[in-house]
């Protein structure tokens, strides 16, 4: 990374809390209420995660940030500023404030790569020896210095998107937007991308919102996430503890996908009562995940219990534990009081048809 890219958005703000702020943002179309009472902030230097179904509300939440989208109702504030009442030209600098980048990147297909990355800075009137410097820093930036001169046609999906974050960075924005900005990506630019970002949130401080339905994205770079569902915020916390004990039955259901499950021929032959063995689910994360805890269930329950499925996922550094098992009957309450007082959540799912 270049050292020498000058980077000051702290000093172009006047607040030092929230970067934005939603209060009670409400939009409806006809009948469907897309926001529906959003409350929600921005931390200065942090990755916010916002994940959401299909028809979440996730597009509209964007529109009604960057001011393309009228709220019915509720507080917007970008750095302090109440944003909803102000007219276009009021707005325009404000907007200004959020670089965004998007799922197919929108550069400019008959420039250059540092003229799309230049663009910006001329709508804002810098001259053209000053916003070339810029664009060339900026390229720097994000591993592009050689494909300056080149067009977009040129470029892989990876390197696009790199010219889509060096051309939000341009004007040196209070937020990075970014709108399912590697849903078009295959899993290892993914990868990369994620890691740019990263590595540019972490040595210029840039805040990050990323709007996105793959929590695979959040699970790899934010630092807190909110689950959006119905318009509504249904669920927000630091991920590790979010994805560890999720809550919503949205959060479960969209991190189904990427959290062990019950193997799908022993979920679809539990019984809700029955003489066989209980299966229990055990949640167990963070400081309470860090004991020896199968060594203590097997001292505490030498009757013995069968490990069916699951593992340790690390998030932010912290240990995040899932697992299934299977006991007899009358071990379950036993056991149950035993792993709760580790600080772990269980649940009981059912129990098996027999004893096999
Ligand atoms: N201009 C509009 N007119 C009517 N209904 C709308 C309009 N914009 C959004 N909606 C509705 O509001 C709800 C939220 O839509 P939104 O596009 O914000 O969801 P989303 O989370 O971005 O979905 P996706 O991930 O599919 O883009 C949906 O039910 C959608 O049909």
């Amino acid at each position: 990374m270049n050292r020498h890219v000058s980077w000051t958005p702290a000093e172009t703000t006047a607040d030092s809390g929230d970067v934005i702020r939603l209060a009670d943002v409400r939009r409806r179309f006809g009948e469907t209420a897309a926001l529906d009472g959003v409350s929600l902030g921005v931390r200065r230097g942090e990755i916010l995660g916002i994940i959401g179904r299909s028809g979440a509300g996730k597009s509209t939440l964007i529109r009604c940030l960057n001011g393309l989208e009228r709220p019915d109702g509720g507080s917007i504030e970008i750095e302090g500023r109440e944003i909803t009442g102000l007219g276009e030209a009021a707005l325009q600098p404000l907007r200004r404030r959020i670089g965004m980048i998007f799922q197919h990147f929108n550069l400019l297909s008959a420039k250059t790569v540092e003229e799309n990355v230049a663009l910006p800075l001329k709508i804002e009137g810098w001259p053209k020896a000053k916003r070339l410097a810029r664009a060339a820093e900026l390229l720097e930036l994000v591993g592009l210095s050689d494909k300056a001169r080149a067009y977009p046609s040129a470029l892989s999906g990876g390197q696009k998107q790199r010219v889509g974050i060096a051309r939000a960075l341009a004007a040196s924005p209070a937020l990075l937007l970014s709108d399912e900005a590697t849903s078009a990506l295959d899993p290892e630019t993914t990868r990369s991308i994620l890691a740019l970002l990263k590595d540019i949130n972490s040595k210029l401080g840039l805040t990050i919102l990323l709007i996105t339905h793959e929590m695979e994205v959040v699970r790899n770079i934010a630092d807190r996430v909110a689950v959006i569902d119905a318009g509504r915020i249904v669920e927000q916390g630091p991920v590790w503890q979010v994805f560890a004990t999720p809550k919503a039955e949205t959060t479960k259901s969209l991190l189904s996908g990427i959290r062990p499950q019950l193997p799908a021929h022993i979920a679809q032959t539990l019984l809700s009562e029955g003489p066989g063995d209980v299966v229990l689910s055990i949640d167990i994360a963070g400081p309470a995940a860090t004991g020896p805890l199968f060594q203590d269930l097997s001292k505490a329950f030498p009757g013995g219990y069968r490990l069916i499925h699951g593992g340790v996922d690390h998030i932010q550094k912290q240990p995040v534990g899932r697992f299934f098992i299977a006991l007899p009957a009358a071990s379950t309450a036993g056991l149950v009081s035993f792993v709760e007082r580790l600080g772990a959540q269980v649940e009981v799912l059912g129990h098996v048809a027999d004893h096999a």
